[in-house]
């Protein structure tokens, strides 16, 4: 049944993007002027998970690389890298700075100069889930670099934009932002069709059940993708010569747990401080929630990080939040 399972796999960046059309002009636009030797614009792209931020990106970085000779790029993701030590490193990793860094001594300083003293080819740094930069200075380090262009992801363009001091805050106010909406039913459809046609034997599954499967996804193309990957393991475990949709009904809660549970393993030591207290406790203040939290780490953040930290929690549907301000209690979801 399954003839490539890459295909079906979500780091899969296919050669063909559907119905991300107008994200993909404005996106080009905003870094095209670098084939030229000119400075590029920098870029936000925000919206919820699973709406194609990444893959147009590494499409457009795919595509520069083709045309442009002379072009470094690199990727960061910054929920894993989010001190400013370990972007900094990755962003000199990118041109091969990092040969004399020592990750247990080398002073932070020191990484800030050398991109500071950045003089090579124009390099375009993607910052993913800039949101969980535990500082956002580093931002300002890299605007400040000629030669260097941003692109920056983030869920809400409020949750990044909230943390940046007013100096930043009044230099990218007119960056070119492009806002990702969550895919429509019609358009998961066609995306799912791809990979079917790429990664599934002929009259594997119907039209009607992609449509059962998009429904369910709720906009995300990436649970849309796990619902699939999942249906037709269940399916060939049985020797089946189809998907029914009995296996795509039992494979729906199933790609949604996986995705959960591989969120959960992305959580910084903070984050998973907060997940374990929440799941412990149920229902909790956000004071209380505080509180415990304080006790538990070893050099805890701020209140205000601490509600940064849900928040992206939120959005990745592991925290659900109730009411508001003082009252305001959280939990894990269900
Ligand atoms: N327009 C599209 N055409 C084909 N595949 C797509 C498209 N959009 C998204 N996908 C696929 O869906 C999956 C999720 O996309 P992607 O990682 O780009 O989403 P995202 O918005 O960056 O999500 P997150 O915020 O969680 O990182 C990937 O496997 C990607 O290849």
């Amino acid at each position: 049944m399954i003839t490539d399972a890459r295909v079906l796999q979500t780091e899969f960046v296919p050669k063909d993007l559907v119905h991300r059309d107008n994200e993909l002009t404005t996106l080009s636009a905003a870094l095209k002027p670098l084939t030229n030797g000119e400075p590029g614009e920098t870029t936000l792209l925000h919206g919820p998970p699973g709406v194609g931020k990444t893959c147009t990106t590494q499409y457009i970085l795919n595509q520069l690389h083709e045309n442009v000779i002379d072009l470094n790029t690199q990727y960061v993701n910054c929920w894993k890298d989010h001190t400013q030590f370990q972007t900094l490193y990755r962003i000199l990793e990118g041109i091969d700075q990092t040969l004399d860094i020592h990750r247990q001594s080398t002073p932070t300083d020191k990484l800030r100069d050398r991109l500071h003293n950045y003089d090579g080819p124009p390099y375009i740094v993607v910052l993913d889930e800039a949101d969980q930069l535990e500082t956002t200075d580093v931002l300002y380090n890299i605007y400040r670099t000629p030669n260097i262009e941003m692109v920056l992801i983030a869920n809400q363009e409020a949750d990044l934009f909230s943390r940046l001091d007013t100096r930043l805050k009044s230099r990218l106010q007119t960056i070119t932002r492009i806002h990702y909406k969550p895919y429509r039913s019609g358009e998961i459809v066609s995306i799912l069709e791809d990979r079917v046609h790429w990664g599934l034997e002929p009259d594997t599954v119907t039209r009607d059940q992609l449509e059962r499967i998009a429904v369910a996804s709720k906009g995300d193309s990436r649970v849309a993708i796990g619902v699939l990957r999942r249906a037709a393991r269940l399916a060939s475990q049985d020797n089946e010569r189809a998907i029914s949709d009995e296996y795509i009904d039992e494979a729906v809660p199933e790609a949604k747990t996986e995705i959960k549970q591989k969120n959960v393993e992305k959580l910084t030591e903070d984050q998973r401080i907060l997940y374990d207290i929440l799941t412990e406790e149920g229902e909790i203040s956000a004071g209380r929630l505080y509180e415990s939290y304080r006790d538990r780490a070893d050099e805890p953040k701020t209140r205000r990080m601490m509600r940064y930290y849900l928040k992206k929690m939120q959005h990745y549907n592991l925290v659900v939040a109730n009411g508001e301000n003082r009252g305001r209690t959280y939990n894990t979801s269900s």
